[in-house]
């Protein structure tokens, strides 16, 4: 007789055991949880799942260490691999070491069902590959956000193969970023990773630099060198800005694409390479080709595996990781304790446009490093071209608490209320105060100047509002 199928989950954090327990079982589907990895490591020695859903981080044996050891022993059988601590190295590990799925927390408890339901029929034709064991060196990928989360996972399953991607985003998204770690983490990481930005080369040098040239090729031409073709070879080639590159290139790199060897400018024997192309561009290669502008066959062989990078102003929440990284990068470069924002000055960052994406972000860290005077990094020490952002800021979130003052105020009215400004001025204080005192720390002498009031009197106003 066929028994019911079991899925495990093994999680420290009684809530999610929880949620997924429910979860899964009205989608029907039979389960037990485990507080740690290794209460279901002795389990397993005389009993099995079909399929085991655990965390990364717990006490004892972590989900890393489980899912090695559940590969060794239990080749076949699924495990989803879920986390808070979402970063690249943990996704890229999770399928590295055979992971079935990698969920980064919070999860949406439909797709974990789903995923599970999958993983069962998996299980149930018993024809996954052996995993393969190994590690991996780290690149650190700040994006803990959904997006970023969402890209981590492609590289994370694209890590075993050669296939062609296509990266999009804006400028300084982290498109070569993301390419490196696609080739960090393929089978060619031993060999060259060659970027070359088709934006920057000069229309005329593109074919030379691309595919080299012979000795004498044309004016210039002293002696026989080496495109990115050959430099690449058995390795990876990011072409930048691709849709920047000029028709007649076009036509070549498709050929070189469809034949796997090349003639260098000049030349009249063919070289052959082995070469996986990793293209990015900023622009809608789509649009291009129907203008023309782009081969629409080019396209077609490049446009395999497609990802996206979201802008920086669609993750401000990965902004202050962010920073905090590239003010330690800074620090570690040019010397010095690396610095720290202070609330607002973080706040006002986040919220800002950064139409230069990662790279603006950077290099605004970097020029703070070096203008800014003390560690804590103030609104006016800020860039001038970000500060005047600052007054506009100001100027409308002016704007804004009035006019929810006004409409507080007239809705108190409409409901009949008398003697408004006793509810009023009391709150309106205690705001003022408030963050007076969390913008000196707590100081109350510093608070009192900042709010115009003698020490006195904001100590007699704080006991009156009972702060
Ligand atoms: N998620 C991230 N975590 C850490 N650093 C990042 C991240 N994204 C981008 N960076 C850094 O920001 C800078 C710009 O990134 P990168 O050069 O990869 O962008 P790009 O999209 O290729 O830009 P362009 O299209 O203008 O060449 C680099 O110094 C990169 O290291």
């Amino acid at each position: 007789m066929h028994k019911q199928a079991q899925v495990w989950v093994v999680d420290d954090d009684s809530s999610i055991r929880w949620v997924l327990e429910r979860a899964l079982k009205q989608a029907g589907i039979s389960n037990e949880s485990f507080a740690d990895a290794d209460q279901l490591l002795q389990r397993i020695e005389t009993e099995t799942p079909d399929v085991i859903i655990s965390d990364i981080r717990m006490p004892g044996t972590n989900g890393l260490q489980l899912l090695a050891q559940i590969s060794e022993s239990h080749p076949q059988l699924p495990v989803i691999i879920t986390t808070a601590h979402s970063d690249l190295d943990s996704a890229v590990a999770s399928y590295q070491k055979g992971a079935f799925e990698y969920l980064p927390k919070p999860f949406d408890l439909d797709e974990v069902v789903a995923i599970t339901e999958r993983a069962l029929a998996q299980a149930r034709e018993r024809n996954m590959e052996t995993p393969q064991l190994e590690d991996l060196p780290g690149t650190e990928i700040i994006g803990e956000a959904p997006a970023m989360q969402e890209v981590f996972r492609a590289i994370g399953r694209l890590a075993h193969s050669n296939i062609t991607v296509l990266i999009n985003g804006e400028s300084g998204t982290g498109k070569e970023l993301v390419a490196h770690a696609l080739h960090k983490h393929s089978p060619r990481a031993a060999r060259p990773f060659i970027a070359l930005n088709m934006a920057a080369i000069p229309r005329d040098l593109m074919e030379s630099e691309l595919f080299g040239h012979e000795k004498g090729a044309f004016t210039g031409a002293n002696a026989k060198r080496a495109g990115r073709f050959e430099q690449a070879d058995g390795g990876t080639l990011f072409l930048d800005e691709i849709g920047d590159m000029p028709a007649e290139t076009q036509t070549r790199l498709l050929r070189v694409l469809a034949d796997g060897e090349f003639y260098r400018v000049g030349g009249h024997t063919p070289v052959k390479v082995d070469v996986r192309i990793i293209a990015a561009t900023h622009q809608d290669l789509e649009e291009l080709v129907r203008r023309g502008e782009f081969r629409e066959d080019l396209f077609h062989r490049l446009n395999v595996i497609r990802i996206h990078i979201p802008k920086l102003a669609e993750r401000r929440e990965d902004i202050p990781r962010l920073m905090q990284h590239f003010f330690q990068s800074a620090a570690d470069e040019l010397g010095g304790e690396p610095k720290v924002l202070l609330p607002e000055t973080e706040e006002f960052l986040v919220n800002l446009d950064w139409p230069g994406n990662v790279r603006q972000l950077e290099n605004t860290c970097r020029w703070i490093t070096v203008m800014a005077s003390g560690r804590e990094v103030h609104l006016t020490d800020l860039p001038p071209e970000l500060s005047r952002d600052v007054t506009e800021t100001a100027e409308r979130s002016e704007a804004d608490w009035k006019e929810l003052l006004q409409r507080w105020a007239r809705n108190e009215l409409v409901q009949g209320k008398q003697h408004i400004l006793d509810q009023a001025t009391p709150a309106f204080e205690r705001v003022m105060i408030e963050v007076a005192l969390q913008h000196s720390q707590g100081r109350k002498r510093d608070a009192a100047e900042l709010l115009g009031w003698g020490r006195n009197t904001l100590t007699r106003k704080m006991k009156e509002l009972q702060m």
